[in-house]
């Protein structure tokens, strides 16, 4: 399933689902049903493999990735949250990038079985280790949705009695043929280009050819895209941003990416940017991608 993962089967959940840990004690959620397998960490409730049946794994995963918690995973859907890329100044330093959600270890609320395929239920709730980061009591609940398109939702709930504001992304890594085959539709046609720190505008398609790492601010409801095996639909839900993500050769430099296998990737990633997304006291805010095949 997971290439170099080893799982330990801890007990079954429903007749679809397995409880299991890894060498490190982490727990993860397999999943095998009639429409596709998948995996999820409880660190981070993390997407790390989706695979439909008579189809390629979705998810890219890199081979040299933690896997003992001590960093989150490399690959699949980190879960980015409260903030995406460096924490807001105003938060002070040394604070991890795209925010604690991935880094934590989420609670299991249930597991069940329809048609459609079976639903995971995680939360995360605020704790002094929390507040000590981000100053806010909050409730986050992710489900996701492992059938013949995976769909994955992030409720955040503002619990506290003040308004407060968040920045989010389904980080989804995916796995490509290589990357003259990715081309992306539906993207928009302004975009802040992260590598040069400037705003620029999208002329057409975009086609992967060099390295990218681009914030599109106005992306259409639904992104369409290539991989080499399969064309993606990818349904944001309306949310402001999408961004585009590839290191190019620039992965040689990161531990936890193996070098060469930047060409059989690209990320793109359904987020909150810009001014975020303010969440008034007891409100709430979901972020969701649904994932299917054209
Ligand atoms: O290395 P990470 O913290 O997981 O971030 C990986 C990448 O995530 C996003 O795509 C950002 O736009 C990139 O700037 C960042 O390099």
């Amino acid at each position: 399933m997971l290439r170099k993962f080893k799982f330990t089967k801890q007990q079954d959940l429903t007749s679809n689902t397995q409880l299991a840990t890894n060498e490190s004690g982490l727990s993860y959620i397999l999943i095998k049903n009639q429409h596709a397998e998948a995996a999820i960490a409880l660190f981070g409730a993390h997407v790390l493999h989706y695979q439909a049946k008579d189809k390629q794994p979705l998810l890219w995963m890199s081979h040299t990735s933690a896997q003992d918690g001590s960093k989150p995973f490399r690959g699949g859907v980190p879960i980015c949250w409260p903030w995406f890329g460096p924490a807001p100044a105003e938060l002070g330093t040394g604070l991890p990038a795209h925010g604690f959600a991935r880094g934590l270890i989420w609670q299991l609320e249930g597991v069940s079985e329809t048609d459609e395929g079976t639903f995971v239920h995680l939360s995360l709730n605020d704790t002094a280790e929390t507040l000590a980061m981000w100053p806010h009591p909050f409730r986050l609940e992710f489900e996701v949705r492992v059938g013949a398109t995976l769909t994955m939702s992030l409720t955040t709930e503002n619990t506290s009695d003040k308004e407060f504001r968040v920045f989010e992304a389904l980080h989804t890594y995916f796995n490509t043929k290589g990357t003259e085959f990715v081309t992306v539709k539906g993207l928009g046609d302004s975009f802040y280009d992260k590598l040069t720190k400037s705003d620029s505008v999208q002329d057409g398609d975009f086609h992967l050819i060099a390295a990218v790492d681009r914030v599109y601010s106005k992306p259409a409801k639904v992104v369409t895209f290539t991989t080499g095996y399969d064309t993606i639909e990818l349904d944001n839900g309306g949310e402001n941003s999408a961004v585009v993500w590839n290191p190019w050769t620039a992965a040689e430099n990161m531990a936890d990416f193996d070098s060469d296998r930047w060409q059989t990737m690209v990320c793109v990633e359904t987020c909150v940017t810009g001014e975020g997304q303010t969440i008034a006291a007891g409100e709430e805010h979901t972020l969701s991608t649904v994932i299917s095949y054209q």
